[in-house]
């Protein structure tokens, strides 16, 4: 099988999800090529072709003409997949494609297995098995669920790709950065995280508690920044910052894939939850199988005791 990987540059960077493409050709056997508006100064290391578009010319962010470029590569090389981050960039790309190839689109795929895609329903309680009807399959690949085992070798075939014409409609004019995060939990040694099974927003304070104890910072997933119990400068995950404290403490979290994206590189985690098959205890190197209103509390005292506080 031939794949079609999108990678992604942003300010002069390559994008570490690009490599989370390759990850994913490499595990589902399939031989890549690589479609980049990127920049010499900054390849992929990877074995295969490369079809470069300079950024410069054809804007980092330009769905229309990127769609174009992409599709003269196609033609070319004729891939049964075209495999893209399921990324503000992705989102944008990927239908575009699908429609104009008239082919099937999976997205936010997690796994692969027997010509199926695995995929998340049900806000990702529930996982779908999507077999295409059709040949060719654009797919979107939910972050951090492919990974290279080691460090990305190898040195590309670069293939220049000249921009005739840029396509009429957009114009990349730049980024604009988001305001500054209140609390920056990339630098904290200890976080402590409240999730959806805190109950409710009063219980916020019990997580806090056990994080002043402890001298760390207080994090959050999703639903609970949602729900507006905590601000989303607190949220950790895909959506939220990418943490590695020394000790990550995970209260009443579930454990779903951008959840574990985030945090999964913290040195020691445990994980306190009520169901024992939580697939936080994948990643907890102790999962405390408890109802955390009974033992946060209590492992705050202790901690504070044995810190004389
Ligand atoms: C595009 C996209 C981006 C996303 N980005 C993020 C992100 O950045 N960060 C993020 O966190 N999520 C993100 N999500 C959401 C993610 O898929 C999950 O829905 C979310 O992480 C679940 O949060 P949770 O674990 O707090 O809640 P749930 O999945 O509802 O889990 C609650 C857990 O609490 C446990 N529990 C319940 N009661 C108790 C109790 N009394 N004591 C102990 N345990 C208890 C339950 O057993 C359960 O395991 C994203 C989703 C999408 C689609």
């Amino acid at each position: 099988m031939k794949a079609l990987l999108v990678g992604e540059y942003r300010d002069g960077k390559l994008l570490g999800s690009t490599y989370e493409l390759l990850a994913f050709a490499r595990k589902i056997g399939a031989q890549a090529a690589m479609f980049l508006v990127g920049s010499e100064a900054a390849l992929p290391r990877f074995d295969g072709p490369l079809y470069l578009a300079e950024a410069k010319a054809a804007g980092e962010f330009n769905p229309a003409l990127h769609k174009q470029l992409l599709l003269q590569v196609i033609e070319q090389e004729q891939p049964e997949l075209i495999v893209l981050a399921h990324s503000s960039y992705g989102w944008d790309l990927a239908p575009r494609l699908a429609l104009a190839l008239k082919c099937a689109q999976a997205s936010e795929v997690l796994d692969y297995a027997e010509g199926a895609f695995v995929v998340p329903a049900c806000n990702a309680k529930l996982r779908r098995t999507l077999k295409p009807a059709s040949a060719r399959t654009v797919v979107t690949l939910q972050a951090g669920a492919f990974s290279l085992p080691g460090e990305p070798a190898g040195t590309p075939e670069v293939k220049p790709l000249s921009i005739q014409a840029a396509a009429g409609g957009l114009e990349f004019v730049g980024y604009e950065a988001a305001q500054k995060a209140a609390v920056d939990l990339t630098r904290a040694e200890i976080i402590v995280s409240a999730g959806r099974g805190i109950g409710k927003k009063e219980n916020v304070e019990m997580i806090a508690a056990l994080a002043k104890a402890l001298g760390g910072e207080l994090g959050a997933s999703r639903p609970v920044v949602d729900a507006e119990w905590l601000d989303h400068s607190r949220q950790v995950g895909t959506t939220g910052q990418t943490v590695a404290p020394r000790l990550y403490v995970a209260c009443g979290i579930s454990g779903a894939i951008q959840h574990l994206a985030g945090m999964k590189k913290s040195g020691f985690i445990l994980a306190v939850n009520t169901d024992k098959e939580a697939p936080i205890g994948e990643v907890a190197d102790v999962l405390v199988v408890a109802d955390l209103k009974q033992f946060v509390p209590a492992l705050t005292e202790r901690v504070k005791a044995l810190r004389g506080a």
